[in-house]
């Protein structure tokens, strides 16, 4: 009697219980399917195997083939790398509202056994550290060092490279009838500037035997921190491989051999040579950075500072090869400025050579620098114009398609236009820093991690380009023109194939 007493008042509780559940059922499972429905799948291209994913269909041009794919399936599109999920995004609007609208979510970086466990010992310094309390003092230390008013400081030292550079290349031009690749005396000036700044030091030639050894220092750590070194990352079963290759004793015999003594040489000279630089400048300014911190930090600048610049002036200069027309535009601006001012333009007379700026950024959305600039990590989901970046995933920006897209170019996207910028010629530095339509090119990076040297390259490479165009003009040497639709894979920079072209004396 209890027991249907018991059962009576029971009834309606498991009744009304069991519809609230099927309810909260109903409820959920049309939140679920409501999010499937505006949730886009992000396309995958076809050509995946089993384990290794797609890294095997991307080929020596990787940039070339991620470009191919995203015309095929749109600006958003998802491929394996091993292990990895990789995201690549070639529509500034969207890699706008994954990198800086979601930048909390989307500024890590992978941590890779090379560039994090050794190269940074753990993720010190800036290029490899997570987005922590460390790296915003040395991401802070470093852009207060190169403030503009600390690059005014090296402003004469800069000209003087820029001097010495355009001497060497009108010389040896002079005695080479075949005519030179000049990739080499570029990155001997980028090099001086970068170390002009950071330890106050410069060599004398490319011949130099410690010029050779840092810049063999910086392509070895460029080389190293590549995917076909790190396949362990991708592709686990390569730990043991990399076990009897004794992959980790090459990385930490660059590492504690090579680039550490090095380093460690030049930041002691660093301490004593005359007049400012960085090293000093963190040191009197109470950063209080460990010997190790110092280290990676040096090397990130004078790595990430050197091959960029100097890749970026080689790809000009054959461009110019090819426009004569615009070389005579761009000498009659300087000519006329220094008729009024009796001098060579600074860089902040760049306003009064508008179509001199105008074609530098152009150049550079033309022949982007990086093929998907330094990959971020997402360390969340994250939602963005009904896709879902799932959380682990590294994140990268295509810069080739990006900076052809028609959408943000609408003006032949695929030509080179030299007047393209001639109504945006504020500084790339403040472009970056404004709305994403009103940006001019995106080489620079995104969001958080966004290159924090914008304007020292922007400095180097006007001052370089003018003193150039000042007193040469570029011919192309005997082999005809330089072949800028060819490209070589370096790593992370996209390098022009190697041509030959004259530097004419334009006295004579
Ligand atoms: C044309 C020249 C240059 C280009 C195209 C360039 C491009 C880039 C790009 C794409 C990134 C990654 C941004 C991101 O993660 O979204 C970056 C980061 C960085 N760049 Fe540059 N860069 C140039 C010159 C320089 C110079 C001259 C220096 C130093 C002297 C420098 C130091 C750095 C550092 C330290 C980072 C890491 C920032 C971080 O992870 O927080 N770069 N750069």
């Amino acid at each position: 009697m209890i027991q249907v007493e018991q059962a009576k008042t029971l009834a309606p509780v498991i009744a009304s219980t069991t519809v609230a559940l099927y309810v909260s059922y109903k409820i959920i499972q049309s939140l679920l399917h409501d999010k499937k429905k505006f949730t886009k799948e992000i396309p995958v291209p076809g050509s995946s195997l089993p384990y290794v994913g797609h890294m095997f269909s991307l080929g020596n041009m990787p940039f070339e083939t991620v470009s191919q794919w995203h015309k095929k399936l749109g600006p958003i599109i998802q491929f394996h790398m091993g292990v990895q999920t990789w995201v690549s995004i070639d529509s500034p609007d969207l890699a706008h509202k994954v990198m800086v609208t979601n930048g909390s979510k989307s500024s890590q970086r992978n941590e890779s056994e090379f560039g994090f466990n050794l190269y940074s010992f753990g993720g010190k310094g800036i290029v490899h550290s997570q987005p922590n309390a460390a790296w915003k003092k040395a991401r802070g230390a470093v852009a207060a060092a190169i403030a503009p008013s600390q690059i005014d400081l090296h402003m004469s030292s800069i000209q003087n490279e820029a001097r010495k550079l355009v001497d060497i290349l009108i010389d040896t031009s002079d005695k080479t009838k075949a005519g030179i690749f000049p990739f080499r005396d570029l990155q001997l000036y980028i090099m001086n500037t970068v170390t002009l700044i950071g330890l106050g030091k410069s060599f004398p030639n490319k011949d130099d035997p410690k010029f050779i050894e840092l810049a063999h220092t910086i392509d070895e750590a460029f080389k190293l921190s590549g995917v076909d070194f790190d396949l362990a990352s991708y592709l686990p079963i390569f730990i043991i491989y990399d076990y009897f290759k004794g992959v980790r004793q090459t990385f930490k015999h660059f590492v504690t051999e090579i680039r550490d003594p090095i380093f460690d040489a030049l930041i002691k000279e660093a301490y004593n040579a005359k007049g400012p630089n960085l090293v000093k400048y963190l040191k009197e300014n109470n950063y209080d950075l460990s010997e190790e911190e110092t280290m990676v930090i040096l090397s990130d600048i004078i790595g990430a500072g050197t091959d960029t610049n100097s890749v970026y002036l080689c790809w000009t200069i054959g461009i110019m090869c090819h426009y004569p027309e615009v070389q005579v535009k761009i000498a009659a601006e300087i000519d006329n400025f220094i008729e009024h001012h009796g001098r060579l333009p600074s860089f902040s007379d760049r306003l009064e050579l508008p179509f001199c700026v105008s074609t530098m950024k152009e150049c550079m959305r033309y022949k982007p620098i990086t093929a998907f600039g330094i990959p971020h990590l997402a360390n969340d989901d994250i939602e963005v114009d009904g896709y879902i970046i799932p959380k682990g995933a590294t994140i990268i920006p295509n810069m080739m398609s990006m900076h052809k897209n028609p959408e943000a170019y609408p003006d032949r996207p695929n030509e080179f236009v030299p007047e393209r910028f001639m109504n945006a010629l504020e500084t790339s530095s403040v472009a970056s820093k404004g709305k994403v339509e009103e940006r001019d090119h995106f080489n620079f990076g995104w969001g958080r991690r966004i290159c924090p040297a914008i304007h020292m390259a922007e400095v180097e490479t006007f001052i370089g380009f003018v003193e150039l165009m000042s007193r040469c003009f570029i011919e192309p040497g005997e082999d005809g023109m330089p072949d800028i639709n060819k490209a070589r894979n370096g790593g992370i920079s996209i390098l022009p194939s190697p041509y030959k072209v004259k530097f004419i004396n334009r006295k004579n």
